[in-house]
């Protein structure tokens, strides 16, 4: 592929117009929306009218104009996103929080059976949340095993199945109808982390009769450091699941101030306190840019901007983990390297951010809709130059930060 075979697929490319929604440095090729998303150019004037017309001017009156149903009004938004109906899904708490809620709610939900199944390697959020989790309901345990024991590891026991739909590392995607089949086969729920999905791959949670999912929206979704996460229960499961963590904001009427609790019907009960609106705010004016995009479009694109970093990676002799066929990965592209961190460093100095996934994974993330086909071929230019001159060995790049 030549810089000309890029260009030409940017004059053709159909979301070629998104990229004027976003604002990024002059002078950066940001290959790192996978972990936080682009600022959408919508987003601050949301957070200035959210802050001075909404908080500073409307005051507490904001809560009855906007505020109190800003969780269920953002959960309808991502809904057709993940192919889930409007009142299947709702906006607030971290994923972390929202797994804890709902691998206690499986756990109860599925009596005599006291596993949840995991896989080695998953996210560390979900195996530490699930720890935690199993550690609240008398006899429950978790059992995390590698990829390919998964399918031997769902038994009779089996309360819940929980994976991460596309691996934060290596971007191998589960195949979501039929390890969902799989699940219920042996009786078991199954729970669905799409942080690394969502707006990444299409989704279809409906057809794939899945029964609860969580996911962030700091990433392809744009939404801005710690923006609310989501949290999908089906329709089937939400009068029989309960939240364990049951907080006013999940009373069916907090402002009768009752001292007992009693669930809200519907996706209102998994709130817990009160949302946080500013981020809420940020969210919403970020969900916009998705209200017209074509789920396929993105699909299409993330393959051909793949395609670009995958030659330069051959061409360099780079091992890539992530998968080469476009249905069994997300969006992004990791290639394993014993001077990965350096590597990572030197494309940052260099204007190109990914970033480094311990123990030797460069990982870089491909979000069609402010990434350029020419930004990536640039990027794999970049890239084959500190290859060729060895520039990672500079000293400077072996000192790691906290976040990497
Ligand atoms: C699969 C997965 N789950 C969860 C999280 C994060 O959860 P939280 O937003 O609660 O930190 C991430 C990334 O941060 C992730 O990649
Ligand atoms: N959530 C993050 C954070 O608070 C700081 C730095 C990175 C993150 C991430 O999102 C990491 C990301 N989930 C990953 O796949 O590695």
């Amino acid at each position: 592929m030549t810089r000309d075979d890029a260009r030409a697929l940017d004059a053709a490319d159909p979301l070629a117009r998104y990229r004027d929604l976003f604002d990024l440095p002059d002078g950066v090729i940001y290959l790192d929306g996978n972990s936080l998303g682009a600022l959408p150019k919508a987003v601050p004037a949301a957070i200035a009218d959210a802050t001075t017309r909404q908080w500073g001017d409307r005051l507490i009156r904001s809560w009855n104009e906007g505020w109190i149903d800003a969780p269920q009004r953002l959960g309808a938004q991502v809904a057709p996103l993940i192919g889930a109906a409007p009142d299947e899904v709702i906006v607030g708490d971290s994923t972390s929080t929202h797994l804890f809620k709902l691998i206690v709610a499986a756990l109860r939900n599925n009596p005599g059976r006291n596993t949840v199944v995991s896989e080695r390697g998953n996210f560390p959020t979900d195996l530490h949340i699930a720890e935690g989790a199993v550690a609240c309901v008398p006899g429950a345990r978790l059992r995390t095993v590698d990829r390919d024991d998964l399918a031997d590891a769902i038994d009779a026991d089996t309360a819940l199945l929980m994976l991460t739909h596309v691996h934060y590392k290596t971007a191998d995607r589960f195949d979501m109808p039929a390890w969902t089949a799989r699940a219920h086969a042996a009786g078991a729920l199954m729970l669905w982390d799409l942080s690394h999905s969502v707006g990444a791959v299409p989704l279809d949670l409906t057809a794939a009769n899945a029964d609860m999912a969580v996911g962030c929206t700091y990433k392809y979704l744009n939404g801005g450091p710690g923006a609310p996460a989501f949290l999908f229960v089906a329709d089937r499961h939400q009068a029989a699941f309960a939240n364990p963590i049951s907080g006013w904001m999940g009373h069916a009427a907090p402002f009768e101030f009752a001292d007992a609790y009693r669930p809200a019907d519907g996706m209102t009960r998994w709130l817990v306190g009160t949302p946080p609106i500013l981020s809420t705010a940020a969210l919403e004016a970020a969900l916009g840019v998705w209200v017209d995009i074509d789920q396929a479009q993105v699909a299409t694109k993330s393959a051909a901007l793949f395609d670009i970093l995958a030659a330069a990676g051959d061409a360099l002799g780079l091992a890539c983990v992530s998968p080469r066929d476009p249905a069994h990965r997300g969006s992004h592209i990791s290639f394993r390297h014993p001077h990965a961190y350096a590597i990572t460093q030197a494309l940052i100095a260099r204007g190109v951010i990914g970033d480094f996934r311990d123990p030797d994974i460069l990982r870089l993330g491909l979000t069609p809709l402010y990434l350029s086909h020419d930004d990536v071929w640039r990027a794999g230019a970049i890239l084959a130059d500190v290859m060729r001159d060895e520039a990672w060995r500079d000293p400077a790049y072996a000192e790691r930060s906290v976040v990497t």
